[in-house]
C-alpha cells in the first residue's frame, strides 16, 4: 500500500487560504480560474498511485471506445478518499455563492444549498446517486475530446480539476483547454496553464457575460489535448452525481 493520504482538514485548509474574490473574478471574466498550489506534491503522487488501486473505483472507461478521445478514466467510489471528499466539500462552499449568482444572471430559477452535503441529498432524492469524481490517466498520443461533464437533471454550474502530474518532467502536450461558443460569433478557445498541484475551476456547460443589454449565455466545453510523452494525471470534481 502507498503513504497514507493527507487528513480533510489539511486538504479543506488550503482550499480555505486561497484568494476567492481574485478566483470569483476570474471565473466571471472568462468562465475559468487557476486554483494554485492546491494539492502538494507528494499528495499529488499519492492521490495519482491510487489509480492502481481497483478497490477505489466504481467504474473505469477506456474513452477511445465511446468516441471520448484515448485514454482512459475511473470513476471513484463512494466512500471517497478522505482527503477528495474533503476537497469537494470545501470548494463547493466556495462556490455555491458565485452559482447562485450565475445562475440569477441567466435567468435560471435554481439556487444551491450552502452545503454540500444537502445538494448531494436533492441529487440522490432525484436517482443522481453515482458518485463522479474520477482519475484521468493518459500515456503518449492521449487526448480528451471537447465535453461538458452533465450527469442528469441536477446539474451544478462549476468544476474543478486538478493537475497531479508534472508538466515537461513527467509529461509533454497535455494542456487543459476550453472553448466558449458566443451566440451568433466563432468559438473561443483558451489554453490553461497548470503546474503539479494547481487546480482549474471552470463552467460546466454555460456561463453567464455581461452584454451591452444584460446577460447573455455561452456555452463552454473543456478537454485536453494530446499528450505527446510520458504520463499525466488527474483528478476530476464535478459536484453533481451521476445517474
Ligand atoms: O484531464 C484533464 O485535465 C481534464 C479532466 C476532465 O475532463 C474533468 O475533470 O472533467
Ligand atoms: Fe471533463
Amino acid at each position: 500500500m502507498s503513504a497514507a493520504l493527507d487528513p480533510g482538514e489539511a486538504v479543506a485548509a488550503r482550499v480555505d487560504a486561497l484568494d476567492w474574490n481574485g478566483i470569483s473574478a476570474g471565473l466571471d471574466a472568462r468562465g475559468w480560474a487557476v486554483l494554485p498550489g492546491l494539492i502538494a506534491p507528494g499528495e499529488c503522487r499519492r492521490i495519482a498511485a491510487l489509480y492502481d488501486d481497483g478497490g477505489r473505483f466504481r467504474s473505469r472507461v477506456v474513452m477511445a471506445r465511446h468516441g471520448f478521445g484515448q485514454g482512459e478514466y475511473q470513476y471513484l467510489a463512494y466512500p471517497l478518499p478522505e482527503p477528495v471528499s474533503a476537497l469537494r466539500d470545501a470548494l463547493y462552499l466556495h462556490l455555491a455563492p458565485l452559482a447562485d449568482r450565475w445562475n440569477a444572471a441567466m435567468g435560471l430559477d435554481i439556487r444551491y444549498p450552502a452545503r454540500h452535503a444537502d445538494f448531494l441529498a436533492r441529487c440522490h432524492a432525484a436517482g443522481q446517486v453515482r458518485p463522479t469524481p474520477l482519475l484521468l490517466q493518459y500515456g503518449p498520443g492521449d487526448h480528451n475530446c471537447l465535453h461538458q461533464d452533465l450527469y442528469g437533471e441536477h446539474v451544478f454550474p462549476l468544476q474543478v480539476a486538478v493537475l497531479l502530474s508534472r508538466p515537461g518532467e513527467d509529461f509533454t502536450g497535455g494542456e487543459f483547454v476550453l472553448t466558449e461558443q458566443r451566440p451568433r460569433m466563432q468559438s473561443r478557445p483558451f489554453v490553461v496553464p497548470l503546474a503539479q498541484g494547481d487546480a482549474v475551476a471552470f463552467a460546466v456547460s454555460q456561463r453567464p457575460v455581461r452584454g451591452t443589454r444584460g446577460f447573455y449565455r455561452t456555452v463552454m466545453r473543456h478537454g485536453v489535448s494530446e499528450v505527446r510523452d510520458g504520463q499525466r494525471h488527474t483528478l476530476g470534481v464535478i459536484f453533481h452525481d451521476a445517474r
